[in-house]
């Protein structure tokens, strides 16, 4: 979406900026004798010998050389010459394109080419300071076959080779040289007839671009690779972003994941435990046994199960009250789990009737624990000087199949251990 947008951004502005290059950035100087510091003359051949005569006059906008070319030098000719800069200072033209000139001239039998000069000074070969020693770019134009303005590149400009034969200069100096640039000059032709001449100037003016094409070219290509460069870092950068918040996501997703767990854990364990003796409640003991048969490990067994009910209880509650049979439950639950080893399990089956768990215990073995539980009960202390006994039924288990079984002749056994008077032990049959 990002990479789209910039290149769509950088798309635009480098039509725009192509645009702006060749129709606006450009800068252009007037040079047609009205700027300051131009001066505009007139020069014929009088100089040379001969009668030609020219005259320079402003007319409108632009300038009129009126010349008379008479017989008498060799070529005759009428020159207007536009002085570029202030004191013979030239103009470096490296930073314009073109020439756009609007002239045209006029003769005896019509229009005439004009010879059109750039005169460049160089101190190599124009320290005199004397216009013929300028070095002269040019070129010829025939009005009358051009339109009325036209545009000529600078690059037209040719060292004049009669100037060059005279002045032979060193190779890096033969060619054209437009840094200092003195006189734009229009010339008639030379080896014209005598008669009336005129070279009408309207405009003359030096365009180009504020930066040079190619420059600007160059200029796009480091925009779009700084552009381009600066996406990449950026992307970079989110996507290690993204990577560390996607990380950051995760390990807090764990963290979550790991209480999360612990607390059911927690809640299962809660799930698990009878509330008011601490010791395990039916559905622990379901479940624990549900592992045991389900791992059918021999290792268990022979396991011993044992029921144990207290007597009477319901008389306890009705003349002491809940609080106090809540009492005596608690320290029965208590005083199961202290009498048992660390692999046997106490759960209270329901009311006031508990279940022990012993595993690799033989049901003899389990008969002498629950007897040792029975006289412990009976001489423990007990709130409201209450003296509680209890009734055991013992069976045993050989593998994980018989457990229920097993299980119902250890109540079976309980209750005829109830039936015979209570306070005592009593092993189911085998
Ligand atoms: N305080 C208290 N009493 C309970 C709790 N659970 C069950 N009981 C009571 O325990 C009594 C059990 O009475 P019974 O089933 O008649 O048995 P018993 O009185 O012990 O008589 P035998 O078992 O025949 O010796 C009932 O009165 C229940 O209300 C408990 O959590 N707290």
């Amino acid at each position: 979406m990002v990479l789209r947008r910039l290149l769509l951004v950088l798309s635009v502005l480098t039509l725009l900026g192509l645009y702006a290059n060749a129709f606006w950035m450009t800068r252009v100087l007037r040079v047609d004798g009205h700027g300051p510091d131009q001066v505009v003359t007139a020069v014929d051949d009088r100089g040379e010998g001969g009668r030609s005569e020219g005259q320079v006059l402003p007319d409108g906008e632009g300038w009129r050389l009126r010349c008379e070319i008479r017989a008498g030098y060799e070529w005759p000719f009428c020159d207007m010459q536009l002085a570029l800069g202030a004191e013979g200072q030239g103009l470096d033209l490296s930073a314009f394109e073109l020439l756009r000139l609007r002239v045209s001239s006029s003769g005896p039998a019509g229009p005439v080419p004009l010879r059109v000069f750039l005169r460049n000074r160089d101190p190599a070969y124009a320290g005199s300071g004397q216009v013929a020693d300028l070095k002269p770019h040019e070129l010829v134009l025939d009005p009358s076959r051009e339109a009325q303005t036209v545009d000529v590149p600078l690059t037209q400009f040719m060292v004049a080779s009669w100037w060059a034969q005279q002045r032979p200069l060193p190779l890096k100096l033969s060619g054209p040289q437009l840094n200092e640039v003195v006189l734009l000059s229009f010339t008639t032709g030379g080896g014209l007839p005598p008669g009336r001449y005129e070279i009408h100037l309207q405009q003359a003016e030096l365009r180009g671009h504020w930066i040079s094409a190619a420059s600007f070219r160059l200029g796009l290509i480091g925009l779009w690779m700084f552009s381009l460069l600066g996406y990449l870092l950026w992307e970079g950068r989110q996507s290690r972003q993204k990577l560390a918040h996607s990380i950051r996501r995760k390990l807090a997703l764990q963290r979550a994941h790991i209480a999360l767990q612990a607390h059911s854990e927690d809640l299962a364990a809660l799930a698990h435990r009878d509330a008011l003796t601490g010791v395990s409640n039916r559905m622990g003991l379901e479940h624990d046994l549900h592992l045991l048969i389900r791992s059918q490990d021999d290792m268990l067994f022979p396991l011993a199960l044992v029921f144990a009910d207290i007597d009477r209880f319901k008389l306890i509650n009705d003349q002491h009250g809940h609080e106090v049979g809540d009492e005596v439950l608690r320290r029965f639950a208590a005083t199961l789990k202290s009498n048992l080893q660390r692999e046997d399990l106490a759960a209270r089956w329901g009311g006031e009737e508990f279940v022990l768990l012993m595993p690799q215990t033989h049901a003899d073995e389990a008969v002498v624990v629950a007897e040792r539980l029975r006289e412990c009960l009976r001489l423990q202390e007990w709130p409201a000087g209450l003296v509680v006994t209890a009734s055991f039924g013992v069976a045993q288990c050989e593998s994980a199949p018989e457990v229920d079984a097993s299980l119902r002749a250890a109540d079976r056994a309980m209750y005829q251990a109830k039936a015979q008077g209570r306070d005592r032990v009593l092993r189911a049959g085998p």
